[in-house]
């Protein structure tokens, strides 16, 4: 089989989530894996992601996802020394109120085990930050133990955002659905999720801008929960955020970069 080649980044990592898919539902049944979901809802329930978040900010506290990442496609490896077990131990003394765990292994050198690892090591909600396309992952995520998946939206048709939106509601877990566009708002919008994120990243270009978020903040509803994600690395980023109104942050590189990651996000929403 040829390697495609040609096409952006998120491009190709969808072209081979295809074949992942293909081959792991080939092995392991959807069936079987919805068995597995299910006798993990009896065994460890989802731990209430959006609630957790709801919660700090309820408070009037920043809500932190704080995420395990060892490497990115734009980035490389982005952390050497790399263990799940005592970076979720560490995030969440530092104060997170839920983790994202990095499982795609061929652009982002993760794994389903870390997500494991570090859902074991801590008692805070975990997302399953993937590239997910179809309802075999939704239900692999709960079987995983994850409590919470992502939908992006620039990956997904609107039907098949639909599809997915449900299919995690039956399997139990909550949704972030993530957008970068205006366009990608109003698409998301039009399900009933209440998570929402907003990619400062884009994810052809790999482009950072905090403007995104900026620029995007006024369409969101007051019912819906708002995520700025990417490229939040310093106090005065925090700052501005909190200013406009956006109380929930996904922050990986500047922690992962951190020797101690939970003690640089303490640093950050000090
Ligand atoms: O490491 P950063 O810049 O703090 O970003 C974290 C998170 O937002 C980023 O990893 C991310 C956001 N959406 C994604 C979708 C797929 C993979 C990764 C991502």
């Amino acid at each position: 089989m040829s390697i495609q080649h040609t096409g952006t980044v998120l491009d190709r990592i969808l072209l081979r989530k295809q074949e992942e898919v293909a081959a792991l539902q080939k092995a392991h049944p959807l069936a079987q894996i919805r068995e597995q979901a299910q006798a993990m809802n009896q065994q460890s329930p989802a731990r209430g992601f959006i609630r957790a978040l709801a919660h700090r900010i309820g408070q009037g506290k920043p809500a932190v996802i704080a995420e395990i990442k060892k490497a990115s496609p734009s980035k490389g490896v982005i952390r050497e020394d790399f263990q799940p077990t005592a970076i979720a131990a560490s995030y969440e003394r530092g104060g997170a109120a839920c983790l994202s765990v990095l499982t795609d292994r061929d652009f982002f050198q993760g794994s389903d085990d870390y997500l494991q690892a570090a859902r074991a090591a801590c008692t805070l909600p975990v997302l399953r930050k993937d590239f997910t396309i179809d309802a075999y992952q939704v239900w692999e995520a709960r079987a995983l133990g994850a409590d919470c998946v992502l939908l992006i939206v620039a990956a997904l048709s609107d039907a098949l955002l639909a599809e997915l939106y449900q299919s995690a509601v039956d399997a139990g877990l909550d949704v972030l659905v993530e957008v970068h566009t205006a366009e990608e708002l109003q698409r998301a919008l039009r399900l009933p999720a209440r998570l929402i994120g907003i990619n400062n990243r884009d994810l052809h270009s790999f482009d950072v801008s905090l403007d995104v978020t900026l620029s995007l903040l006024a369409d969101v509803p007051a019912d819906r929960l708002l995520v700025t994600e990417s490229g939040i690395l310093a106090p005065a980023d925090v700052a501005l955020m909190r200013e406009q109104g956006v109380h929930g942050f996904l922050i990986g590189e500047a922690f992962m970069r951190a020797e101690d990651p939970g003690a640089e996000l303490a640093r950050l929403f000090r």
